[in-house]
């Protein structure tokens, strides 16, 4: 598998006393989705910002399709965070409460003017058309084009973050902890739609959840973090093996599997 993703041996201070990450180094393959598990203040998000160029590592490299994205600036770091989007836990707090839905999908490609993915081609002329393609392929009708947030449920709203975040056609979706704000219901629905929209684009993932169960059905690897520290890294199949770290463990007892 070609990797997408090289993180090299990042480390992240807030403070003198607070170290977010330290020595982290891992890959994400073309099309894989790698999952990242850790409890609240593992430095997660951490991560997160820094492979979306929201924050600068202290030490290391971030390598996304072979460009040394960390050392970016300017309109070179514009042009490759266009790669690189994300999902939020919160849709509510993602989506702008003002923005008709048509509106809200399709703003990453205004502020992209030259960029048209593939599949929205054909209908490039239309900016409503091109919102109605993004809305069908995460399974919401034309009939909420016109809606706002507030108008739409919690797993409906996930939907058009999720749509949001596919317009540019990235070759990385950040999905930081995408289902913990809905429904338990609603949960297993927007997992499927986020494997179906993987295969169908062949992107890749990194999916950062404290939810083993979650993380086990959609990764093919797994990463833990703990204290700021990359623990174990293993493929899913390997999560039961006797060779996982004691804190693996411990995540997997916790967790109903
Ligand atoms: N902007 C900031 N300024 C100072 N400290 C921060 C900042 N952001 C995070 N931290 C600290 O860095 C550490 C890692 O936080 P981070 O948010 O990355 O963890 P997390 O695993 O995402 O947690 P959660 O699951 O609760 O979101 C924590 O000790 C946190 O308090």
């Amino acid at each position: 598998m070609k990797t997408l993703l090289e993180v090299k041996q990042i480390s992240k201070s807030y403070s003198a006393d607070v170290k977010a990450l330290t020595d982290i180094s891992f890959t994400v393959g073309e099309g894989e989705c790698l999952g990242l598990v850790g409890e609240s203040g593992s430095g997660k998000s951490t991560l997160a910002k820094l492979i979306l160029g929201l924050e600068r590592p202290d030490r290391g490299e971030i390598i996304l399709n072979g460009v040394h994205f960390h050392t970016l600036k300017g309109r070179s770091l514009r042009d490759a965070r266009k790669h690189v989007q994300v999902v939020f836990q919160d849709p509510t707090a993602s989506l702008n409460p003002r923005l008709p839905i048509w509106k809200a999908v399709i703003e990453p490609l205004e502020n992209y003017p030259d960029v048209t993915p593939a599949f929205l081609s054909e209908v490039r002329n239309s900016k409503r058309e091109m919102a109605a393609v993004l809305l069908d392929r995460v399974g919401l009708g034309q009939e909420l084009l016109d809606r706002y947030p507030h108008q739409l449920s919690g797993g409906q709203r996930q939907r058009v973050a999720i749509a949001r975040g596919l317009s540019l056609q990235p070759k990385l979706l950040i999905c930081d902890e995408p289902t913990s704000s809905l429904d338990v219901s609603i949960q297993a629905q927007i997992l499927n739609l986020l494997k179906e929209l993987r295969n169908e684009f062949n992107m890749s993932y990194l999916l950062i959840s404290h939810d083993m169960a979650s993380v086990r059905f959609m990764s093919d690897r797994i990463a833990v973090l703990k204290n700021g520290n990359l623990v174990d890294l293993f493929t899913s199949e390997e999560l039961f093996s006797s060779e996982r770290q004691v804190y693996t463990r411990q995540m997997v007892e916790a967790a109903v599997l």
